[in-house]
């Protein structure tokens, strides 16, 4: 049964930022449930990263209309845009993380906007409470011991499970995360992925988390949905989604997304590039560059 509380697209058209004109989402039709979890998959370059700024109300659509619990964002001023957007979390690919900032206080700015809290524990110092709220958030992912550290103490896969984290002490309804596990080994992929999905399942939030890892996506989420060239070519059970289909999707295309015939060669090389190697020696005494 579809709920009023749903995150909708009816026909949108949208380009990948802000100001951008050239749209790179064509015409997408999506609906998701309060707490449905879907998997957003599709070669680089086919707009998952798009379709959650759309999602996100971060870039405006030039067509459709993107509805949040039955609200056009784009109909508000920009005040009633900002209060709508709090319910929202969106996790880019690298999470922006101040570099001297500490772990503890990026963690709980995950709580911004809603909380205002935040600014008076960023500037007095942050209580025991809040503390060991950002831990239990960082416990989730298994990086509790860094809560203190500063972020530029921490390898990329720290940052990025520092971002994740982010999510969980946030109040929005939406999590949009892109690309989670791009970091992460695949003991911590999983590890990562499962923790996210149990705290949105627990909480009761909607999860769209794109990834590049299609049999993870294939195994851990019911629903998947998959972008070719700005379209949805899949929307359904991952069940649904064969090995076959699989391979369409990934396999290169043209511009337009029609797939390259077999030993198509779109772009040919420049005629420099088959020329031999020059590989006599220099004059004596040359460096090797
Ligand atoms: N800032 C930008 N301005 C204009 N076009 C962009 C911008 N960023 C991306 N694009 C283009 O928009 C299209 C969709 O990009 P998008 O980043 O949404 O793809 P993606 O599926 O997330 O790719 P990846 O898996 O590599 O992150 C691509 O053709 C890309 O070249």
């Amino acid at each position: 049964m579809s709920s009023p509380s749903a995150l909708e697209l009816v026909g949108v058209s949208a380009p990948a930022a802000p100001a951008s004109r050239v749209p790179a989402l064509h015409g997408l039709d999506l609906r998701l449930e309060p707490g449905e979890q879907v998997a957003v998959i599709g070669a680089s370059g086919a707009g998952k990263s798009s379709l959650l700024l759309t999602m996100a109300a971060a870039v405006r659509p030039l067509g459709g209309q993107l509805r949040l619990a039955g609200v056009d964002p784009w109909v508000l001023g920009s005040a009633g845009r900002h209060r709508l957007r709090a319910q929202l979390f969106l996790a880019p690919q690298v999470p922006p993380l101040p570099p001297r900032q500490r772990v503890v206080t990026s963690v709980l700015a995950g709580g911004l906007p809603a909380w205002p809290g935040w600014w008076r524990g960023w500037l007095f110092g942050w209580s025991d409470a809040d503390a060991s709220r950002a831990q239990a958030a960082l416990q989730a992912f298994d990086i509790a011991d860094k809560l203190w550290l500063r972020v530029d103490r921490l390898s990329g896969g720290e940052r990025q499970r520092v971002g994740l984290a982010r999510a969980l002490v946030s109040a929005a309804r939406w999590w949009l995360v892109d690309e989670p596990l791009s970091a992460l080994d695949p003991a911590r992929a999983h590890q990562a992925l499962g923790s996210l999905q149990a705290a949105a399942r627990d909480s009761g939030r909607t999860l769209v988390c794109t990834l590049h890892q299609v049999d993870l996506a294939r195994e851990r989420f019911a629903r998947i949905v998959a972008l070719r060239a700005g379209r949805i070519v899949y929307d359904g059970p991952a069940a649904g989604l064969d090995d076959e289909a699989v391979r369409a999707l990934y396999s290169p295309s043209d511009a337009d997304g029609t797939p390259s015939p077999p030993g198509a060669d779109p772009i040919a090389p420049p005629a420099w590039a088959d020329a031999p190697p020059d590989l006599s020696p220099g004059p004596p005494g040359a460096l090797c560059r």
